[in-house]
């Protein structure tokens, strides 16, 4: 039964993630290696509650009591009662296997150990642990309070009763799920990546502009965003994560990073959390920046 769930990294899929968890009853402990970090990611959770309470899809008393039953950690020790802990650091395979590491030697045995990778093996995740059967992927999509769709990948070691309480939980947060093999960047990102690689691939080879780019595929294919402006709205960080798990992992060509994409990332342009990427996000519209 969960009652408390932990989320490890307080960046953009952090709080959206402690804002359904709380939204739905839960108790959230939110934990980040950053105060300002944590702070920030708070304003945030306020700031998109208020906006479902201005739509009348929340009212004011949901939005308080949600908020009430998050809490802020900087230490694993903070997590130690958790039911279930969520990671979301960043997309490294090295970074969230320390985390792993650690987090279990504070863990009650019986708690669930879950990421939200996009890409890496949840297999190779949960030998990290020393609890495989209790180690599941649950991948939630970003904007998390808007996004219908959770993945759910067992590792090799999963057991059932970790997938059932898993799925319990992910019903109770209103989303439905996909089931996906444990394969590199599962279903969504197997497919959405290789696109948004190809989009860069268009812009880096001069087919077209940014702005014309992300015309095509917004106005010619009806895409809610334009690859390019999806690609700044995930982060460019990941992204190329994501293209180096799938070209590493499926051992194919096909799946070759931009190397548009590796520059951008150098130079720390890594979308709209750094405010820029293939749009600068300084001025009061977004500017394509080629
Ligand atoms: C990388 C991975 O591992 C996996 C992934 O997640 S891949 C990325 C998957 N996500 C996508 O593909 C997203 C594609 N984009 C979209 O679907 C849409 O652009 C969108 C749903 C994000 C926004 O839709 P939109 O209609 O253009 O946006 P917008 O008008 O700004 O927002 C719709 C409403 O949601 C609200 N909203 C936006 N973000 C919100 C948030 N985080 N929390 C709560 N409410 C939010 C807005 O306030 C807005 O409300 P109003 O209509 O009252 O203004
Ligand atoms: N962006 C997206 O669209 C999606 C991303 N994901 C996955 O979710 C995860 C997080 O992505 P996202 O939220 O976009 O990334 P962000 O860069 O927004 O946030 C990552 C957060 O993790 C923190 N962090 C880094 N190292 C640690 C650590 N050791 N312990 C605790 N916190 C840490 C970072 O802190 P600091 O900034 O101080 O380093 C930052 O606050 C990744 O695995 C990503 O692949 C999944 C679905 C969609």
């Amino acid at each position: 039964m969960i009652r408390k769930v932990g989320v490890i990294g307080s960046g953009q899929m952090g709080n959206g993630i402690a804002h359904v968890t709380a939204l739905s009853g839960f108790d959230v402990v939110l934990n980040d290696v950053s105060a300002d970090q944590l702070n920030s990611a708070m304003a945030t959770i306020n700031a998109n509650l208020s906006r479902q309470v201005l739509k009348k899809i929340i009212t004011d008393d949901d939005r308080e009591k949600a908020l009430s039953r998050i809490s802020q950690t900087q230490t694993f020790d903070g997590l130690a009662d958790c039911d279930l802990v969520i990671e979301t650091a960043v997309e490294k395979e090295e970074v969230k296997r320390k985390i792993f590491h650690n987090l279990c030697t504070v863990l009650k045995p019986e708690a669930i150990v879950a990421s939200n990778t996009s890409s890496i093996s949840i297999t190779r995740l949960a030998a990290s642990t020393d609890r495989p059967e209790k180690f599941i992927g649950i991948h939630f999509m970003n904007p998390v309070p808007l996004m219908e769709l959770v993945e759910l990948i067992r590792g090799i070691a999963t057991g059932d009763a970790t997938f059932d309480t898993a799925k319990e939980f992910v019903i109770k947060l209103g989303k439905q799920i996909a089931v996906s093999e444990d394969f590199p960047a599962f279903i969504v990102n197997r497919i959405l990546l290789p696109m948004i690689n190809e989009a860069i691939y268009t812009l880096y080879e001069g087919v077209g502009n940014v702005e014309a780019i992300d015309a095509a595929m917004r106005l010619g294919a009806h895409h809610p965003m334009g690859p390019l402006e999806l690609a700044d709205f995930i982060g460019l960080d990941t992204c190329l994560s994501i293209m180096q798990v799938l070209h590493e992992g499926l051992a194919d060509s096909k799946y070759r990073p931009c190397p548009l994409l590796v520059k951008y990332v150098e130079a720390g342009w890594l979308g709209r959390k750094s405010q820029r990427g293939f749009y600068d996000y300084r001025g009061e519209k977004p500017v394509p920046t080629r």
